[in-house]
């Protein structure tokens, strides 16, 4: 499912003295399978824009098309079935489940889209394994559960319903650093295994350059840069200028490519890769 934005306003309460344009001309393209992450400043619009790709949200002016649906100024019927495609994991998740057992949690979506439950049922094991739980959390109460395995609920309560598109507002908000890490290596292999396509919200710039393929920079309600993220990382004074900052390991790379005037290029790397990439520029640097 393609998302294209063309020419996107939007205003909270319009006509009224509180007025507030949080999206301003906004036009995108997130190609199937991408895996796209917004950046911005805190009010700078992430979250009104993620909630125009379920229909939460419809534009005041402009078109948001996802897949064959077209979101307009004017209603539709047929969200219920983009809501199914296009699966949203909101900020702190946790606060949302209320059901008695995580089992319940995870089929509120199902029952919500009237699927067969029977069906939705069986699909459990499978999901659960997706997400990386044991079958026997199931029964037990949502609030039992730590940080991560409650994100890991939130996630596969999405998941069973099918989605093509996977969004996540700060899916790792408020965790340890392991929690951090493990949640993100299982959004990385739901975007493998299951193709989808992923779009994140975070304010962690190193999540967005290991794995992102897309960002989108939001500043006041504009898209002020988009690109490749290690191409977007390469305007460090741009960003500056909007609050944002650059991941450490591309600080420490422009640094060292300062003071030894040695080109050193990022591609992806584990620390461990990177650490013999300069360490092979230093080399060659001293044989000069
Ligand atoms: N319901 C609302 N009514 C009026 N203004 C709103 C409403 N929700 C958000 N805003 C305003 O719209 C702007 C964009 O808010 P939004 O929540 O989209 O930003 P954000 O980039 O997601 O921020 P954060 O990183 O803090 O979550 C902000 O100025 C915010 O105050």
């Amino acid at each position: 499912m393609e998302i294209v934005f063309e020419n996107v306003d939007f205003t909270y309460q319009p006509n009224s003295p509180f007025s507030h344009q949080a999206l301003k001309n906004i036009s995108l393209r997130i190609k199937h399978g991408d895996y796209a992450a917004f950046i911005g400043h805190t009010g700078s619009g992430k979250s009104t824009l993620l909630q125009h790709l379920n229909g939460i949200l419809r534009p005041t002016s402009g078109t948001v098309r996802i897949g064959d649906f077209e979101l307009t100024t004017k209603k539709n019927n047929a969200i219920k079935s983009l809501r199914r495609k296009v699966g949203v994991v909101f900020q702190y998740p946790e606060h949302q489940l209320f059901e008695e057992t995580v089992e319940r949690d995870i089929l509120f979506g199902p029952k919500n889209f009237g699927m067969d439950m029977e069906e939705a049922k069986h699909k459990l094991p499978v999901i659960l394994e997706e997400v990386g739980l044991p079958t026997d959390v199931l029964q037990r109460s949502p609030f039992e559960l730590s940080g991560g395995q409650m994100r890991r609920v939130a996630i596969a309560g999405v998941l069973i319903t099918d989605p093509n598109v996977l969004i996540l507002d700060e899916p790792t908000a408020g965790l340890d650093p392991r929690g951090r890490k493990q949640i993100m290596s299982l959004i990385d292999s739901l975007h493998k295994k299951k193709r989808m396509t992923i779009i994140l919200v975070t304010h962690h710039m190193e999540d967005v350059l290991r794995h992102a393929n897309q960002a989108f920079v939001l500043s006041e309600g504009e898209l002020v840069m988009q690109g490749e993220p290690v191409e977007v990382f390469q305007e460090e004074e741009r960003l500056q200028d909007i609050g944002l900052g650059i991941p450490e390991e591309l600080q420490l790379i422009n640094q060292l490519q300062q003071a030894l005037g040695l080109p050193i290029t990022y591609h992806h790397q584990s620390p461990s890769e990177l650490g013999k990439d300069i360490a092979q520029a230093l080399h060659a640097g001293g044989n000069r």
